[in-house]
């Protein structure tokens, strides 16, 4: 694989009707049609909306099949190098983190989302080559933060969480690019040891209730797993690859959450952000035409942190999750139409073989 030119791969989720929809009785508006999608207008049944993408998953998608599409793809594409990003966009309620983080428990795991099958998969696929080569060497290190009300918090480190206000500054590295200042990097050697820390940092993250989810993911979350190989035969051979899992705090009408107060001041900000990436999103489609505009990734935090997973050294793929009920038409459209403009962006990822040389002094 070298320097490929790729689009944002776009995946569409519908989970099926919560429990207040149900009770509602609320009309489903959200049919499958091959790699497409069609959504009704309960208002109007004549002003039909048909999407195509690169994968669509119903309601009765399970999990694994959510693994095979979307986040088996990335690790092998973080095996060979590759930078790789997964982010979750949707409404509060969609079923980001159901997705990303799943459920624990259930029969031999099922529940399980993206990305503790992504840790488990990870280390397999470590020993596999391990032992098949021993001349092959690998370095895990992650790190997981959050953006919480456009300040960044190490959601890896106690003290950090305690001081809440002192946030962590966002650098860019001439190789290593995009990075948070004093973040904690932790070295992982088993599905285990990265599990606790990624139940630590989920166990800090900012939630709070509002009246589409109980417990809603109030911050937008990057895990980021680096994988340092070294081949100890052929140098050159050795790669890095930093696969970023994010999970992006629910998009939201202020009516329709019944926010008040500090849930209000965070609605504020995800907004913010939230059209930061837009805009973002826009100026990239124009690129992708050809046409010379200025991308604002400064415009956020979150923008700058996702710089290089939408315009930069990244594979990247995108899952929008959405309510198939008719009273979330007008954010399942704005979900859609959203997820619909990413799939024009191109992606120029470079197989990071400068990177891992640096990174090698931190293997020594
Ligand atoms: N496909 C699905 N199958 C079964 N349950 C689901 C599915 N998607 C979501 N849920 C359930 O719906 C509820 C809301 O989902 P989740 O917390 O993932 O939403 P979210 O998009 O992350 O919301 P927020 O932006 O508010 O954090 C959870 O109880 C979750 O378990």
């Amino acid at each position: 694989m070298s320097n490929p030119v790729e689009n944002i791969r776009v995946a569409i989720r519908c989970r099926g009707f919560n429990e207040k929809e149900r009770k509602a009785g609320d009309k489903c508006i959200f049919s499958v049609e091959n790699e497409g999608v069609c959504l009704v207008n309960p208002e109007n049944p004549t002003d039909v909306h048909r999407f195509g993408f690169d994968h669509v998953f119903g309601p009765e998608a399970q999990q694994h099949e959510l693994w095979d599409q979307v986040g088996k793809p990335a690790l092998d594409k973080a095996f060979a190098g590759f930078n790789t990003t997964i982010f979750a966009y949707g409404q509060t309620g969609s079923g980001k983190t159901f997705s990303m983080q799943g459920v624990q428990g259930g029969a031999d795991g099922e529940l399980a989302g993206i990305i503790p099958r992504m840790n488990e998969a990870l280390f397999a696929r470590v020993g596999a080559e391990t032992a098949a080569n021993p001349d092959i060497h690998f370095l895990v290190t992650c790190s997981y933060f959050e953006i919480y009300n456009e300040v960044v918090y190490d959601l890896l480190d106690p003290d950090n969480r305690k001081n809440k206000g002192a946030g962590l500054e966002i650098r860019e590295h001439t190789v290593l690019g995009i990075y948070v200042k004093g973040l904690q990097e932790m070295v992982v050697d088993t599905p285990k040891k990265l599990q606790a820390l990624i139940d630590q940092g989920m166990a800090s993250r900012t939630v709070g209730s509002t009246a589409m989810n109980d417990t809603s993911s109030r911050s937008h979350s990057v895990l980021s797993v680096k994988l340092h190989q070294r081949d100890a035969s052929d140098a050159a051979r050795s790669t890095f690859a930093k696969l970023n899992l994010v999970d992006l705090a629910g998009s939201e009408r202020q009516k329709s959450t019944g926010a008040a107060g500090a849930r209000l001041r965070e609605g504020a900000n995800i907004n913010k952000s939230l059209s930061a990436l837009g805009n973002v999103i826009n100026a990239l489609v124009e690129v992708a035409k050809g046409r010379k505009v200025f991308v604002p990734y400064r415009n956020s935090k979150l923008t700058r942190v996702l710089q290089e997973s939408l315009g930069g050294n990244s594979l990247t793929a995108m899952l929008a999750a959405v309510s198939p009920a008719a009273c979330n038409f007008a954010e399942t459209l704005s979900t859609l139409q959203y997820a619909s403009r990413a799939k024009a962006i191109q992606l120029r990822a470079v197989k990071n073989e400068e990177a891992s040389q640096v990174c090698m002094h931190m293997m020594k």
